[in-house]
């Protein structure tokens, strides 16, 4: 039998694409990696950089900087190339630039004759989800937004220093944008089964209901934190990026918050948000419908509003409407 080779093609190697180039390769999740960017050198050298840690991998792969061509044997095109945000922007303000960024990537890698399954990062990312499917015309389950996996793993890091168990034990979500509308679904978060109220609630002494804002509102601000200190980030959502491929080039079934299309449920039409769903090697397998609470739902449906307006100045340009 002939062994399937995974291969992924990588589009952009900036901070986050070259980040999630070493988290891969140390994961070993992939057969191959191709590295793609308007900066040859800078590319080039990050290929020729890893090649010399294979060694120290824990199977052997082949990375090497490439072009377009190469995505054609693609099994995912994974998208970080684009503009990031200045110290005081919000993700929304970088639409303009990276959709006109991502027109001519999706297209070049659609002219290799890619047949696979893309993967988002670059902001604002649900947009550009949206975008990457208009301009690739690959059916929706098949173009994947990181979407709140990076808010989500924020959300359980906190809960895990607040109430001093291992993130690992700590289940929510953060859905809606990947930006500053995004919301915490309380109603669905447990620690270690018990739910988050409950928790507090047993034990007053040292916890306070009024502290979930507070830890929201690190996990809503954290890009602006890290941006303000060091210019980017780009190591969790690089390792988010990881463990999306790994859903995807192992058939894991996992349900991950990533930027998926919806069309009708959670009462929203034709729009790319973070939304619990089910990654395997076909993509999106299935949205979780959630059930919020009547709070929830209306911040979620104010979320997906901000979005649908301001893509509405892009989807003028690019699809005439
Ligand atoms: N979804 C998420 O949770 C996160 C998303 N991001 C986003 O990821 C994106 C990348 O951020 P960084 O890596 O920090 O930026 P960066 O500036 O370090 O890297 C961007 C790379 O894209 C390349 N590039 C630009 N136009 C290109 C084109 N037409 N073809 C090929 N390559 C091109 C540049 O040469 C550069 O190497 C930003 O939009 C940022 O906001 C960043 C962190 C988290
Ligand atoms: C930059 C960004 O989107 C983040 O760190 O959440």
């Amino acid at each position: 039998m002939v062994e399937r080779v995974n291969r992924v093609a990588l589009i952009g190697t900036g901070a986050v694409g070259s980040s999630y180039a070493f988290a891969l390769l140390n994961q070993g999740v992939a057969d191959e990696l191709v590295m793609i960017d308007l900066n040859i050198d800078k590319s080039e050298g990050d290929a020729m950089d890893l090649n010399h840690g294979l060694a120290f991998a824990p199977s052997s792969k082949k990375i090497w900087f490439g072009d377009y061509n190469d995505c054609q044997k693609a099994d995912i095109v994974v998208i970080t190339a684009g503009a990031n945000q200045k110290p005081g922007e919000t993700r929304l303000d970088l639409l303009e630039k990276n959709t006109a960024v991502f027109q001519s990537i999706v297209e070049s890698v659609m002219s290799s004759g890619f047949d696979g399954i893309f993967v988002v990062a670059t902001n604002p990312v649900d947009i550009l989800t949206y975008m990457t499917r208009e301009f690739s015309k690959l059916p929706a389950h098949r173009v994947i937004g990181s979407g709140t996996i990076l808010d989500t793993a924020r959300l359980r890091y906190q809960l895990s220093e607040y109430f001093d168990v291992s993130a690992k034990n700590v289940h929510g979500y953060i859905i809606g944008e990947h930006g500053d509308s995004e919301l915490p679904v309380w109603s669905h978060t447990t620690i270690g089964g018990q739910s988050v109220f409950d928790r507090i609630q047993d034990s007053p002494e040292k916890y306070n209901i009024s502290d979930l804002d507070d830890i929201f509102e690190q996990v809503r601000d954290a890009a602006y934190h890290i941006i303000k200190r060091k210019g980017a980030t780009h190591y969790g959502i690089a390792m988010g990026l990881v463990r999306l491929t790994r859903a995807i080039l192992h058939n894991e079934n996992a349900i991950l918050t990533v930027s998926s299309h919806l069309d009708g449920i959670y009462g929203v039409e034709d729009i790319y948000i973070g939304v619990p769903a089910i990654v395997n090697r076909s993509g999106i397998r299935e949205i979780i419908p959630l059930h919020l609470t009547e709070e929830e739902n209306r911040k979620f449906l104010d979320s997906a509003s901000i979005l649908k307006e301001t893509m509405k100045p892009v989807l003028k340009q690019y699809k005439g409407e």
